[in-house]
């Protein structure tokens, strides 16, 4: 049996849209498999009522298929499902990197990563890497097509999830067809200033690399509450606020010693707007990781 840790990320943040990811020190999902003649698979905790035990709608299917690895998996969810922390993609990455070492594939973290966004693109409907890469990897991670830039960067963070739905699927439908030149030029500023203070340590930067025009603003619109928290958020001291991967999470930059009262700020928040949501005091993590029995 191998058991496999894989973290929540948190993608997009802001400025890159569907190329900047990060693992989270917290929540995790645990993935365990086992040799088996076909591929089963069994879900438990958060969320698992809303999770397909079926091996071609879950996204840990399509991975044990890609690796010709049939195996019993059992999946406990640490992350909620559709909560913009990257729940299906941890589970894929999970089942990658344990089916992986289960039948001695001998494939590297990084040749692991597209196997794993297969899996996680059958639920979201596009292959996108900002969940998988750096669940995998770890860090802050830039991709961009195969290509996966890491920083091991240590950044405190607060995830606040509501206890809204929303899907990555439809979340994808709102994102704007096109940009102008203005936009685009913010964008690459925001970016590159969020990608400089990841190398560099520093949450203002990071902070500040945040803010996004571009898909944001859309996908605020489907988060009761998004901009009393964000507001909210800014004034306890976080350096940034925007929405996490498609949302309904929202993830906040800061410093440590303002972490606790953002947590706090942003839970209230959401209390006001009518919304029960629980926040995660978190930082920029590391890759799954990987028990052999
Ligand atoms: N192993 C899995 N973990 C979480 N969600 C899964 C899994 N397999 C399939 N799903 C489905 O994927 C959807 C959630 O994925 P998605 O919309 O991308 O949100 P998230 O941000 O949580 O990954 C739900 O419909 C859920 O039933
Ligand atoms: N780049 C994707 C990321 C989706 O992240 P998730 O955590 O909501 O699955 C997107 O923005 O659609």
């Amino acid at each position: 049996m191998v058991t496999v840790r894989a973290p929540a990320t948190s993608a997009n943040l802001g400025s890159g849209f569907d190329v900047f990811g990060a693992a989270l020190d917290r929540p995790a999902d645990i993935v365990r498999v086992e040799k088996a003649d076909r591929t089963t698979i069994d879900v438990t905790g958060y969320g698992a009522e809303f999770i397909p035990e079926d091996p071609d709608s879950n996204t840990v299917g399509a991975v044990a298929e890609a690796l010709d690895a049939p195996a019993h998996i059992r999946i406990d969810k640490g992350i909620r499902p559709s909560s913009g922390l990257g729940s299906s993609g941890a589970s894929a990455a999970a089942a990658a990197l344990a089916l992986n070492e289960l039948y001695d594939r001998g494939l590297s973290r990084r040749e692991l990563v597209p196997i794993a966004g297969k899996g996680e693109a059958t639920v979201s409907g596009e292959v996108h890497l900002d969940n998988v890469a750096p669940a995998l990897l770890g860090g802050f991670t830039v991709a961009t097509g195969r290509d996966v830039t890491v920083v091991d960067a240590d950044i405190p963070l607060v995830a606040c999830l509501p206890e809204i739905a929303v899907s990555t699927r439809d979340a994808r439908d709102v994102v704007p067809a096109g940009a102008t030149m203005e936009q685009l030029i913010y964008t690459v500023g925001r970016a590159a200033t969020l990608t400089t203070g990841m190398c560099r340590n520093d949450p203002r930067l990071v902070g500040k690399g945040m803010h996004d025009r571009l898909v944001t603003p859309a996908r605020a619109d489907l988060i009761a509450g998004y901009d009393q928290v964000r507001e909210a958020a800014l004034s306890a001291g976080a350096t940034g606020v925007t929405v996490s991967g498609a949302g309904p999470g929202i993830i906040a930059a800061c410093y440590p010693e303002n972490r606790q009262e953002i947590a706090s700020a942003m839970v209230e928040a959401f209390k006001d707007a009518g919304v029960d949501s629980r926040a995660y005091q978190t930082k920029i993590g590391r890759g799954a990781t990987l028990y052999s029995e």
